[in-house]
């Protein structure tokens, strides 16, 4: 293979940002909690200011989502991701635990590689960098292509804030040639210690198939099951609002409701009283084919409006249109509304009760969701129950929109932009990602206790007893009797 000079000059880039990212790690690492914590006091500060512009930014570069939505995303890691991480213990005995007599130590990675993924493109640089600086890393960004200069000012602008507040200067750095081969470089090379990758399916495989400890995670494809004994109209509500956050580019946000058979008409009266449109279908026809480009998604539907994806398809829906909705009953390929959309559409499948409902889920999930989050809404709880234990999803989010249950907005799950699928979906861990996840502990563990070695002292009276040939006994006899009278001294 020949690279071009543009692709060698993207290498070049890699290779010199990890560099200084590793000088000024070193520097970093060297600082006590309270200058970390103003460090990320600032990037936090930062963000909440730079917020709207930022969400602007990603707009108009990629196309995707809403203005208003991707500053709410912004806001939500300069705010509840923040207030989570600000008193974590970062630097130096983290933890004393008297009764095992161990002292945690905390231990930074090194240089962090992240990738980004085009839906979120400046709150998870937001995100990304204050996690790896609050662990006392540097952090190396490989941005999208299509979202390449809202990310660079993103880094930018975290760059900057922590400087100014008394970060080592180039701890940041965001590659401004974006190329499979260059994300591939800096993947791999020696200086990246760990790997945080975000995204689809092949870029996880990228990261994990680099020889370097990787947390990558991986796409969504989130079905919610709502239970006959659910509250419809609150349900309803709940799944439209989350649906609808920046147009679905959430990785968490529901992607096909399963619905329970005696409460099907009702939940659809509720889905159009609330503004869903139900596509007939003609229409259903003519939707289905712009979801898929190839065996992929097509991205001119990806983060666009109910309004706009009609368009494309060349129908009409009312204005005031929040969710594009089609009944559906396979799941595969062959049913474009069965997959991940990362739009305002969602699948509307129905169900004999909740044993065919989490078997649905299930192969909804493994079509392309395996181990990411799930919803239910259910107001029995040994429904939830069973759901809880027996379906791969990492995250179950109940009674609230998936989108900001599992980012950990409106729920107590850890506030993160970076969602373990766990084993179900090939990952390290099933865990919202953050700093913890980039430090290692050490651990100074103090002797509580001797070892016994029963067996040893044994064998070892009784061979004395032997010696003294004065008992008409086997060996065997004497070292059981030993050990019988060892075990009660024991005891007593
Ligand atoms: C079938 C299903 O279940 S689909 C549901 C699962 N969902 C997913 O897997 C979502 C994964 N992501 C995607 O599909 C897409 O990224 C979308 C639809 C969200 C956006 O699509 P696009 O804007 O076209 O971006 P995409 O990531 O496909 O890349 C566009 C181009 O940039 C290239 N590219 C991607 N990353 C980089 C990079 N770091 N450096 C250089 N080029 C890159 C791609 O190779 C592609 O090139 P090509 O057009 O020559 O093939
Ligand atoms: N689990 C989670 O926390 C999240 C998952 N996602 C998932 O991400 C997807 C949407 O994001 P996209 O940007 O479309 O994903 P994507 O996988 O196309 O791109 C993600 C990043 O990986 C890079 N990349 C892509 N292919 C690569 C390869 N072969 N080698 C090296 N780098 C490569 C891209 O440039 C980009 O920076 C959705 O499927 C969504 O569910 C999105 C956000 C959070």
């Amino acid at each position: 293979m020949r690279l071009l000079d543009s692709d060698l000059q993207a290498i070049q880039e890699v290779r010199s940002s990890l560099a200084e990212a590793k000088a000024a790690q070193k520097q970093l690492e060297k600082l006590t909690q309270q200058q970390v914590d103003r460090i990320i006091a600032a990037m936090a500060a930062a963000a909440e200011e730079h917020a709207e512009r930022l969400g602007l930014l990603a707009v108009e570069e990629t196309g995707f989502g809403k203005p208003a939505d991707k500053k709410a995303k912004n806001l939500f890691v300069a705010r509840d991701v923040y207030a989570s991480i600000k008193e974590m213990k970062t630097v130096g005995i983290i933890g004393k635990d008297e009764a095992r007599q161990i002292w945690e130590v905390a231990q930074p990675v090194g240089v962090v590689a992240a990738i980004v993924p085009s839906t979120n493109p400046t709150s998870t640089v937001l995100f990304k960098c204050m996690i790896a600086l609050k662990a006392r890393n540097a952090i190396v960004i490989s941005p999208h292509p299509s979202a390449l200069r809202c990310s660079q000012e993103t880094a930018k602008l975290m760059r900057h804030s922590a400087e100014e507040a008394g970060a080592p200067p180039g701890l940041i750095h965001c590659l401004s040639v974006p190329s499979i081969e260059a994300c591939g470089e800096l993947m791999k090379h020696r200086l990246t210690d760990v790997i945080l990758a975000t995204g689809g399916a092949g870029m996880v495989k990228a990261a994990y198939s680099s020889g370097k400890p990787a947390y990558g995670v991986g796409p969504g494809n989130v079905p919610v099951f709502v239970h006959r004994s659910a509250d419809i109209p609150r349900a309803v509500s709940r799944i439209l609002q989350s649906k609808t956050f920046d147009y679905g580019t959430i990785c968490a946000s529901e992607q096909a409701i399963v619905a329970d058979q005696p409460i099907k008409s009702r939940l659809v009266e509720e889905l159009k009283r609330q503004g869903a449109y139900l596509l007939n279908e003609r229409e259903k026809r003519q939707i289905a084919e712009l979801i898929l480009r190839g065996n992929g998604l097509n991205p001119r539907i990806v983060g666009k409006s109910p309004q706009a994806i009609a368009d494309m398809a060349g129908i009409s829906v009312p204005l005031e249109t929040s969710v594009l909705v089609a009944e559906e009953k396979g799941v595969g390929l062959d049913y474009p509304f069965s997959v991940e959309k990362l739009s305002p559409i969602l699948a509307l499948y129905t169900v004999n009760d909740c044993l065919e409902g989490g078997r649905l889920c299930t192969e909804l999930l493994e079509l392309g969701g395996l181990g990411h989050t799930l919803g239910i809404h259910c107001g029995d709880e040994a429904v939830i129950e069973a759901f809880g234990l027996e379906l791969p999803a990492s995250r179950i989010i109940v009674n609230a929109g998936t989108t900001f249950g599992g980012i950990g907005a409106t729920t107590g799950i850890l506030p993160s932009m970076t969602l373990g699928c766990g084993a179900y979906g090939g990952n390290i861990t099933s865990d919202n990602i953050g700093p913890q996840h980039l430090m290692n502990l050490k651990r100074v563990a103090f002797g509580i206790r001797d070892m016994q070695v029963e067996h040893e002292a044994a064998e070892r009276l009784a061979r004395q007893v032997i010696g003294t040939r004065q008992l008409g006994i086997s060996r065997e006899e004497v070292l059981d009797i030993v050990k019988s009278v060892l075990s009660q001294m024991k005891l007593g």
